[in-house]
């Protein structure tokens, strides 16, 4: 352990989305998880993160979206004040997930001093996109960083898998730099994949969001489950066309059950002519494969104007995990 870096260090990161390329259900657990078999990636569609130490013994955190709550409901078509938007207020309390890691790193450490944290939403929430996730592992490894202590210490990841399941997933498969990786047990135990192609990938948001533990609590089982295997070796391979088409997402029957607009951007996702179209996670962002970068861009196009107002979509591209942190000082 170090000496903890000036008052005056500020922390910078850009914790990115996931996606589930393929996501099988093994079995229910007696602790109310699913032991699963998925394979994610992260992707260059991320919030922005910026942390500095404080005198204080609290936690301030300021969330806003970008580049505003308003421009968001205006392109989705809905007013801010609206029941149905619930996944535009993001809690700044501890009920975020950034607020929970701060403190939970300030009672794992003993430590006296505070947070100020700056949270810059982009990545829609409840859309099986990890994004709440995702900064959670970001703020633990900056507050790690600032207080001269190793990111890859057992006691961030330790913290991490007690946020979520999902948390370590961000933190790299033991710490390495990953651009996919499998999960399993309840999505906490890693392996890196080698994977270094990147693709063309278009996301889409409908303007639903979905409760993870909702989702998970009315699927089922399969009596002959699919192993992840395929999808490694073709991510491993680069082989776009066998990644697309050998996707799997177990969550994705239950969860358009629930929000009956997945299947209808599912199918115009399909007659757009992407590759392999599914949902991510328990929902409800939907993402496909394009057969190249202009091909991808014409399909975000033409789908922002067919459903202009009423959705998220986004080009996006394969990132890495864990984000890059900057450092810079405010004297
Ligand atoms: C759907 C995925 O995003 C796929 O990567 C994850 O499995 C969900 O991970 P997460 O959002 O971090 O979920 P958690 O916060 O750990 O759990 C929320 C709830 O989802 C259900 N849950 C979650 C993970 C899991 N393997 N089995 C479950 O049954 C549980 O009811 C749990 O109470
Ligand atoms: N930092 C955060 N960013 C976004 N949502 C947050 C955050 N912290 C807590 N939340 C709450 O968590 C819920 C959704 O979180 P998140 O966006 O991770 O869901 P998700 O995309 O379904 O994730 P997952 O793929 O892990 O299931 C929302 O109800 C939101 O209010």
């Amino acid at each position: 352990m170090n000496d903890p870096l000036p008052f005056s260090t500020i922390v910078r990161t850009r914790p990115p989305a996931k996606l589930n390329l393929f996501l099988e259900l093994l079995g229910k657990r007696d602790d109310g998880f699913h032991d699963i078999d998925t394979v994610m990636v992260p992707i260059d569609w991320c919030d922005h993160l910026s942390l500095e130490r404080t005198q204080s013994d609290s936690i301030e955190l300021s969330v806003r979206w970008m580049p505003s709550q308003e421009i968001i409901a205006c392109q989705m078509g809905v007013t801010p004040e609206s029941e149905q938007t619930e996944w535009l207020a993001i809690p700044a309390d501890d009920r975020n997930l950034v607020f929970r890691a701060l403190e939970g790193f300030r009672n794992r450490f003993d430590l006296p001093t505070g947070f100020r944290c700056e949270l810059l939403k982009s990545i829609p929430a409840g859309a099986g996109m990890g994004g709440a996730s995702s900064d959670a592992a970001a703020a633990l490894r900056c507050a790690a960083i600032l207080n001269g202590i190793s990111p890859n210490h057992s006691g961030i990841l330790e913290l991490a898998a007690g946020l979520g399941s999902d948390v370590p997933f961000f933190l790299g498969p033991n710490g390495e730099k990953s651009r996919a990786a499998r999960a399993t047990g309840r999505g906490e135990h890693l392996s890196q994949i080698a994977s270094s192609s990147q693709f063309d990938i278009v996301v889409v948001f409908p303007a639903v969001s979905l409760s993870t533990a909702r989702v998970y609590s009315v699927a089922s089982i399969p009596d002959a489950t699919i192993d992840s295997a395929a999808m490694i070796v073709a991510l491993e391979a680069g082989l776009v066309n066998d990644i697309a088409f050998g996707g799997l997402n177990r969550l994705q029957e239950p969860a358009s059950k629930t929000a009956p607009e997945i299947d209808e951007i599912l199918k115009s996702m399909w007659r757009s002519n992407l590759l392999g179209c599914q949902l991510t996670g328990s929902g409800s962002a939907c993402f496909g494969f394009a057969r190249s970068t202009v091909d991808a861009k014409r399909v975000a196009n033409q789908l922002r104007s067919q459903y202009y107002p009423g959705l998220r979509v986004s080009h996006c591209r394969q990132s890495m995990v864990p984000s890059q942190i900057e450092m810079s000082s405010n004297c």
